[in-house]
């Protein structure tokens, strides 16, 4: 579990998050979602250390990250996954090569040892003919897939994705969600996602946060989410004519 405790985030005297209040919850897929610019990835990177925060606390169970050292930091971040906006990769090393990189940074495993890990994270993101391939040369569904598998190689506690779904056609979309589900439940981690795509909040959003203007407006279940009357995701979820009449359907 992830809890969140009266968080402020600023950039020079622009304020980005309000006191943000909520728990991701432990061994679930945790949707982030809002409108475009509304503070998702900031709230992302300061959970995870990577924005200091004006205010606040982020509980990883009890410990808190904006009270850690650098050392202690270091130490949490070996048990965080991250898939970030676009994947990251790193275009000079091959697909296997990506995988290992924090194999090689984190542990003393032998080359082996470490070419073995890789290998089944790659089989287990369905990745089977790209090992020595460059990201150049593979799909962004694929560029996605060896993400998530660098993600998981360390076994991660925590898993964070930023987008997971950007850029990608509803079909591999689709593939890249269950995905994310599956491995959040086989390696029971607590997995948070930052999302506005409205088929991933119906298919995997066991837990959801809207943030709406640097603020948490509401939170709860995909199940819950079409009796909500909260207006500003009411206007986020239901704005088309389909989900306006996906909602009487669920309802
Ligand atoms: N490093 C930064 N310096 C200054 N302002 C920033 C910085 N990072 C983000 N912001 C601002 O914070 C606000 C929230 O940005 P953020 O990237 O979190 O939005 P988002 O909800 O993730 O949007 P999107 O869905 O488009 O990725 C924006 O107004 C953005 O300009």
């Amino acid at each position: 579990m992830i809890r969140v405790e009266g968080l402020y985030k600023s950039f020079d005297n622009k304020t980005v998050l309000s006191d943000i209040n909520v728990v991701f919850e432990s061994k679930k897929v945790n949707l982030i979602i809002g409108k475009s610019g509304s503070g998702k990835t900031v709230l992302l990177k300061s959970l995870i250390g990577l924005h200091t925060i004006n205010k606040g606390k982020v509980l990883y169970g009890d410990r808190d990250i904006t009270a850690m050292t650098s050392r202690q930091i270091k130490l949490l971040r070996e048990e965080i996954g991250v898939v970030f906006q676009g994947g990251a990769l790193f275009d000079s090393l091959t697909v296997l090569e990506n995988v290992k990189f924090p194999l090689n940074l984190f542990t003393n495993f032998s080359e082996k040892e470490k070419n073995e890990r890789a290998l089944f994270c790659l089989r287990r993101v369905n990745l089977t003919d790209a090992d020595h391939l460059y990201p150049a040369e593979i799909s962004g569904g694929m560029k996605k897939r060896v993400a998530i598998a660098r993600a998981i190689v360390l076994k991660p506690k925590y898993l964070f994705c930023d987008e997971p779904n950007s850029g990608l056609d509803p079909l591999t979309a689709i593939v890249i969600d269950n995905l994310i589900q599956e491995i959040t439940h086989e390696y029971d981690m607590t997995t948070i996602v930052n999302t506005h795509d409205m088929n991933s909040v119906f298919e995997i959003g066991e837990k959801i946060v809207f943030i709406h203007e640097g603020r948490k407006e509401w939170e709860g279940t995909k199940e819950e989410i079409a009796d909500s009357d909260n207006k500003n995701l009411n206007d986020f979820i239901f704005s088309s004519k389909l989900y306006k009449k996906l909602k009487h359907v669920l309802k």
